[in-house]
């Protein structure tokens, strides 16, 4: 089995997103906020598992901001304190208390009356560094998501996947463990 070094095309698709101007960045946020938003009207999404935005990924704020007058729950990710690889996802809201982690990425300080299990959420959207037409994702190299969708396949068909269209390349060869996505909206 050959596994591919995805480190070069990680640097440089995050190089191209990093790049983007600050008018591209919240035009690029409110068209996806458009878009979950008719997700979520869709279907009856009443929880959802996000992440705080860093280092040019495509932000979540103004969806949560939506999200937040609709009474829709949302929750972001927390390193697992002693679970090497796994996430934990807290309750965010505008007064969450937030620190930095060990990659320097915002998380809410950790409260387990604030954790719910991934199996509870209506809609995880998985942030992606790179994507192609078929549904592979590149993500930040911690194996996290796809430990996760591992872990609890009914979330498989309740995640999607965003980014930048900046961040789509022609192909990506799946590795044994990554789970594809059978949703992505770039913007
Ligand atoms: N905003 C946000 N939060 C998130 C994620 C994310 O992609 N975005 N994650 C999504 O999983 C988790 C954090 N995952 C991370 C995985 C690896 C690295 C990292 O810094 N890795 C090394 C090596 C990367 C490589 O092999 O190329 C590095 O960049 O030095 C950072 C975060 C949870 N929180
Ligand atoms: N289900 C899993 N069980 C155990 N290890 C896994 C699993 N999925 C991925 N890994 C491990 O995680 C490491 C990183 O995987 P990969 O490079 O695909 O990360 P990624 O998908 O880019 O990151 P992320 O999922 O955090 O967005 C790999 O070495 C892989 O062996």
């Amino acid at each position: 089995m050959t596994t591919i070094d995805y480190s070069g095309l990680r640097k440089t698709l995050k190089a191209y997103r990093r790049n983007l101007t600050t008018a591209e960045q919240l035009q690029a946020s409110e068209k996806l906020c458009v878009k979950l938003q008719q997700h979520c009207q869709s279907q009856n999404i009443r929880t959802i598992a996000g992440y705080l935005a860093a280092d040019g990924e495509i932000s979540l704020q103004p969806f949560f901001d939506w999200c937040w007058q609709k009474q829709i729950k949302t929750y972001v990710p927390v390193l697992h304190p002693f679970s090497k690889g796994h996430l934990l996802f807290l309750n965010y809201r505008a007064d969450t208390p937030l620190v930095l982690n060990r990659y320097k990425l915002q998380e809410p300080i950790l409260d387990v009356r604030q954790v719910l299990a991934i199996s509870q959420f209506d809609l995880l959207i998985a942030p992606l560094v790179g994507f192609d037409d078929v549904g592979n994702r590149l993500g930040m190299g911690g194996g996290y998501y796809d430990r996760m969708l591992a872990l609890c396949p009914p979330l498989q068909e309740r995640t999607v996947g965003v980014a930048h269209h900046c961040q789509r390349v022609a192909a990506l060869t799946p590795q044994p463990w990554d789970i594809p996505l059978t949703q992505i909206i770039a913007c």
